[in-house]
């Protein structure tokens, strides 16, 4: 029975630890008050989201993000949320909304504070925030990748394919097997070092990942450069999650979060060094990097002004560009090979577009049709950016399927469910480029379901130009040049061996790491 004498209650409930009761029950209050006031707590979810960033962070830490969520979707329902206020919407209404141009008085969804955490130095084009600043920076960008800059760079990026088919040949001669995802990530690298900085990476010559990073006046050793894109990319795609991690990130004994802060550094140090360089040899290049030049001087910058913003266009383009293509070049060989009646017509098609040459140019494939709808599928299928891209619910909140998101919410829209939802595509387990080739309405249709370089204002800077006349996919970018020729020069040349199945990891982009082939000469 309760016994109201003090003595007896303080002998259970010591006085000296107050300030833990004190603690214990403001917890416990503010939990309920958030319980009752979470204006997200009729969207379900994994249980652990709805309280903490943690499961959203985890998941993101071991590169299983966009499978987690998708398997979380097939189990709640298409609404959910992923963090305590970030919520998923896989349904195809959501992607004209979240990922929209400003529609008369409805504005764009702003990128959500996630992005923060890729700012290097200065916000580029793809980290910043701010609506006003955004514009200025597309527009410099932008001109670096018009239809006439892309003509000028398809040149270039046929001498790197022609290096990389050399290489290629010695292993058909050794009969050695080799990860073509590798040399694959050497020649995207170094096509976008060439474009960016004036001059290769160096990555196919030397057979390595490793360039030597220079700070101020000392000479740093070789550092592996494509790890450092890995470890910056990976890092920000972790501490975007919550204002928190960058915090947590510098204290967790997990030396991911060490080397991850040293590569982005050096990173930095790589994109100026290069700059400088340029900037020093007053010379003109037709080049990425040249343009960007020539705009900001238009703009009536000076030079010494423009140092920081071109470190951070330039860092943003070597982590937005060289993995994203190499991987998805990856997988479209994977899925070539895999699938022979693909393979057997594009290769039909192949040999009666290219005339012999051991690299095609840019316009002998761009009317190469079922090659664009090969790319359309593999990029479909693999999902290179698979994940949902945060952007902020505007004034006013929106609604999905009867369930009202409030202003303010994170909201993302998950590429890869989308990409393989049933509703959309039928049998969106199949690699089936004919899908592509039904008729031009349905291939609009699925076009806007295709999410690989996202679409509105914030899509992808390569994913500019895309027209659709009769049957004809015509699709003008940098990276569906690039992978078209890649794709066709490998297609052509080479009789493929797999020898292992395709794997792949989440950072931010879905990478490939590993698809092991023998090739042979096709003779
Ligand atoms: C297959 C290859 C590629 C894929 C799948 C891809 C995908 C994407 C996606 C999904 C976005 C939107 C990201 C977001 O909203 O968070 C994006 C943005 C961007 N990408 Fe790509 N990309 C590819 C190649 C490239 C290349 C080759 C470059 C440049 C050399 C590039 C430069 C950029 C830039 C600058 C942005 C930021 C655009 C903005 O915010 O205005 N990408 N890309």
């Amino acid at each position: 029975m309760f016994n109201p004498d003090p003595q007896y209650i303080s002998a259970f409930f010591p006085v000296s630890l107050l300030p833990v009761y004190l603690a214990s029950a403001s917890i416990l209050l503010t939990t309920l008050f958030l319980l009752l006031h979470d204006p997200l707590r009729h969207i379900p979810g994994p249980a652990l989201a709805r309280w903490t960033p943690l499961w959203l962070g985890h998941q993101a830490r071991v590169g299983n993000r966009y499978l987690a969520i998708d398997s979380s979707a097939q189990k709640f329902g298409p609404i959910i949320r992923i963090a305590p206020g970030h919520v998923s919407v896989a349904h195809a209404d959501a992607v004209g909304v979240v990922y929209s141009h400003a529609q008369g008085s409805k504005p764009a969804y702003e990128k959500s504070t996630f992005y923060d955490s890729f700012i290097a130095g200065k916000p580029s084009v793809f980290s910043t925030r701010d609506r006003k600043d955004h514009s200025y920076k597309r527009r410099i960008v932008a001109q670096a990748f018009s239809y006439r800059a892309l003509e000028q760079f398809s040149p270039f990026i046929k001498v790197h394919i022609a290096k990389f088919i050399d290489k290629m040949d010695s292993f058909c001669i050794t009969e050695e097997s080799l990860n073509i995802v590798t040399w694959i990530h050497y020649m995207t690298f170094d096509v976008l070092s060439d474009l960016a900085f004036g001059e290769p990476g160096g990555m196919l010559a030397s057979g390595s990942s490793f360039v030597s990073v220079q700070k101020g006046n000392e000479i740093f050793k070789d550092e592996d450069a494509i790890a450092l894109i890995d470890g910056r990319e990976h890092l920000s795609a972790v501490l975007g999650i919550s204002p928190w991690f960058p915090w947590l990130a510098k204290i967790i004994p997990d030396s991911f979060y060490s080397n991850s802060f040293e590569a982005t550094e050096r990173l930095s140090d790589l994109a100026r060094q290069n700059v400088i360089k340029r900037m020093g040899s007053g010379t003109y290049r037709a080049d990425i990097l040249g343009k960007l030049i020539e705009a900001h001087l238009s703009n009536g910058e000076e030079e010494a002004d423009m140092i920081p913003d071109l470190v951070a266009e330039t860092v943003t383009l070597l982590t937005a560009g060289s993995d994203t293509t190499a991987s998805s070049t990856s997988a479209l060989i994977y899925l070539v090979a895999t699938h022979r009646q693909v393979y057997r017509k594009l290769l039909g098609e192949l040999m009666s577009a290219v005339d012999g040459e051991a690299v095609p140019s840019a316009a002998q494939v761009k009317d190469c049709i079922y090659l664009q709808a090969v790319v359309n599928e593999g990029l479909r299928v693999y999902s290179t950016v698979s994940t949902g891209l945060p952007r902020v619910v505007p004034e006013g909140g929106v609604e999905f399927l009867g369930v009202h998101i409030p202003a303010g919410t994170e909201i993302s829209v998950p590429a890869f469910t989308i990409q393989h939802d049933k509703a959309i595509w039928g049998d969106p387990e199949v690699f089936r480029p004919e899908r592509w080739l039904q008729s031009a309405e349905q291939a609009q249709y699925l076009s806007r379901y295709l999410l690989p370089f996202s679409k509105g204002p914030r899509a992808c800077v390569t994913s500019a130009i895309r027209t659709f006349t009769s049957l004809d996919l015509h699709i003008h970018s940098l990276a569906y040049m690039e992978i078209q020729l890649i794709l066709a020069t490998v297609i052509l040349r080479y009789k493929i061996e797999l020898q292992s199945e395709l794997e792949s990891m989440e950072a931010f982009a879905h990478k490939a790491t590993r698809l092991m082939v023998k090739l042979s000469l096709r003779g």
